[in-house]
């Protein structure tokens, strides 16, 4: 008979349990050093030292089994085993932070009340150690009644004999201690304080260095300073640093196509290559530099500490709109991608608080967006400095950040005051230790940001701009006339074009709008696209997208296109993870409205106050 073997990794938030989940079974789950980054259960095989697979999952950490989040809510179906379609996990793996071992024994006797097979990981020696602590686990194992291992999961220590005592348990299952305390919180937080205190052996104070960069860092005024600074360098660099590494893709993609031109005869075989894909998807493929840039930086605020700091200090800004510092990391996780920002939002207890933070999430800039805004910028804005040091297209696209930013705290404000009214709940978050991050998590982080991206272009912009090459090759051109005019895809851009003419849109923008509802990047693809397939003459032909934008864009358009994106919800993705959360279609009906009206408004502001000013 083979039986179903489960276990199930349990423990409060950023104790380590995604980086054990990890370490035991080989997946690559996000960990990173905040609270709530994991939302989901996610399952995993682990190999018992006898060869017999054990099904692990990880859960989202939880501060009670008394759930008040959502994400909470998963942990505390999933330990008794109510999750649909799910088995009670036999074995509990409960994680520990050595380091912050008081805090953590209260949701630990929480857990060890169910009576239920039970391995302690008493994880993170290696800080606790860094910290002055010594440990001494027997003491541990004898208050607990269960075993405990101690582990560093980033190193891999430990793992050994964590798989045996987890086999271990499995088979004494029965005999399973259950101490049934049935405590009230307070007298588990003396329980805690009192176990703890038996179990630390000597404690040398070491918290110099953490505290005096708190001191800094959490300073109300120059805390605010240093973290505008770090995003403020963080957009230099997307331009920077980029520029060697999208030339080399550039000409890469440039040669490439010139290669095919050569090779090929003429024939619409070899206008799809060039035109379709060389051009549309090469056209974004070029930002990946960018991209990765940002998601470096990104990568060092999660797995330094900085990202709760950062949060913190957002408190009492996000206050002033009626939401909290909670709020703060769901967005901040928009500016990689609104999906998972999301997603995070299951880590707010209080609904509507969740709702305003999911309604204003797609208005942080994503790096969908970056492709849009980089080759505007790039076309458009000098690549001057204004200052030592100081880029103006980075200024420009750190403007374009704060536009967005600036609209979500309008849009929450304003939300907080009508549809989601209620008041600010206050922030609790534990702020993390401070670690120097592992160059081998960043790389790995950046392995997988390139593969999602790589993975999109490869898709969805793909078959978004090989669709839109069908509609704009066909029906041929009479001589004469323009390959636009002729095609269906013209037909549907003079549709359009009424609509989109009061905000200086022009008909190749109207065009690209639409395939780009499944992604914002397939806008450059689609422009790239349509340029190359209008192209009158080879020399039209060899000029690339930025050449052609500059000869029939003006400046005033360009800027009315930049203003249109950072509010504009051209994203099939996101409003289909808002159907998921909201339960329903009313929320993303709402938030489709309400992002189209600001971006045709903004739009049509910019481009009529371009006009004015005599750009
Ligand atoms: N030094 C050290 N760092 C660790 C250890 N285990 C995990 N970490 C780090 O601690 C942070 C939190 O780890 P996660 O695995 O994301 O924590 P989690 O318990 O899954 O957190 P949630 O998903 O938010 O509940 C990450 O930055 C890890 O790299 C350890 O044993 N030693
Ligand atoms: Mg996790």
């Amino acid at each position: 008979m083979t039986r179903h073997r489960t276990a199930a990794l349990v423990g409060n938030p950023n104790s380590g349990k995604s980086a054990l989940f990890n370490a035991l079974t080989g997946a690559r789950q996000k960990i990173a050093n905040y609270p709530g980054v994991t939302v989901e259960r996610k399952a995993g095989r682990l190999i018992l030292p006898s060869g017999e697979p054990v099904e692990l999952i990880d859960l989202p950490g939880a501060y009670s089994l008394d759930a008040a989040s959502p994400d909470e809510v998963v942990t505390e179906k999933a330990v008794q085993g109510r999750l649909e379609g799910e088995v009670r996990p036999e074995v509990l793996i409960l994680v520990l932070d050595a380091a912050n071992l008081e805090q953590h024994l209260v949701f630990a006797q929480e857990v060890l009340e169910l009576g239920r097979p039970t391995v302690v990981a008493l994880n993170m020696i290696d800080l606790a150690e860094r910290d002055g602590l010594t440990l001494d686990s027997n003491a541990l194992e004898e208050a607990l009644g269960v075993p405990v291992i101690s582990t560093v999961a980033v190193r891999r220590r430990g793992l050994d004999e964590l798989t045996a005592a987890i086999a271990a348990a499995e088979t004494h299952a029965d005999d399973a201690p259950n101490p049934n305390w049935h405590l009230t919180l307070p007298e588990r937080r003396l329980a805690a304080k009192t176990m703890a205190r038996a179990a630390i052996l000597s404690r040398s104070a070491r918290h110099t260095v953490a505290n005096g960069l708190d001191r800094l860092l959490l300073n109300p005024w120059i805390g605010p300073l240093i973290l505008f600074a770090f995003l403020f360098v963080m957009f230099q660099a997307v331009f920077a640093w980029a520029t060697p590494f999208a030339d080399a893709i550039d000409a890469g993609f440039t040669a490439l196509s010139a290669f095919v031109s050569s090779e090929m005869p003429q024939s619409i075989l070899r206008d799809f290559l060039t035109q379709g894909i060389i051009a549309g998807v090469g056209s974004v493929v070029v930002f990946l530099p960018q991209i990765l840039i940002l998601f470096f930086f990104i990568l060092i605020m999660e797995a330094s500490g900085y990202m709760a700091r950062a949060a913190f200090l957002m408190d009492r800004l996000m206050a002033g709109v009626g939401l909290s510092g909670k709020s703060f990391i769901p967005l901040l996780s928009s500016f990689a991608c609104a999906v998972p920002g999301i997603m995070a939002t299951r880590s707010i207890s209080d609904p509507k608080d969740r709702l305003t933070t999911i309604l204003i999430a797609p208005l942080m800039t994503c790096s969908a967006r970056l492709p849009v805004y980089a080759v505007i910028i790039g076309a458009f804005i000098p690549a001057t400095t204004v200052g030592p040091g100081i880029g103006l297209q980075g200024l420009v696209l750190f403007g374009l950040y704060v536009s967005g930013i600036v609209g979500a705290m309008v849009a929450a404000l304003l939300l907080r005051g009508t549809l989601t009214k209620g008041a600010a709940s206050g922030f609790i978050m534990e702020m993390p230790r401070y670690q120097l991050p592992r160059l081998r998590d960043v790389a790995i982080g950046l392995w997988q940001r390139a593969f999602v991206f790589l993975r999109r272009a490869g898709t969805i912009i793909l078959s978004a701009t090989v669709a839109l090459w069908i509609l704009l090759s066909f029906p041929q051109a009479q001589p004469g006339q323009s390959q636009l005019d002729a095609s269906f895809a013209g037909k549907i851009a003079d549709g359009i074009a009424p609509v989109l003419k009061p905000i200086g849109f022009n008909r190749e923008i109207g065009l690209a709008l639409i395939p780009a509802m499944a992604a914002r990047e397939v806008a450059v693809s689609a422009l790239a696209t349509t340029y190359a397939v209008d192209a009158r003459t080879e020399a039209e032909n060899d000029r690339g997208l930025i050449a052609r934008l500059q000869a029939s864009w003006s400046l005033p358009t360009a800027l009315a296109f930049l203003a249109w994106f950072v509010f504009a919800p051209q994203c099939l993705s996101t409003i289909a993870v808002t159907r998921r959360e909201t339960n329903g279609w009313k929320w993303p009906a709402f938030m489709v409205g309400y992002l189209f009206g600001l971006a045709y408004l903004f739009a049509g502001i910019t481009y009529w106050s371009a006009i004015a000013l005599g750009f």
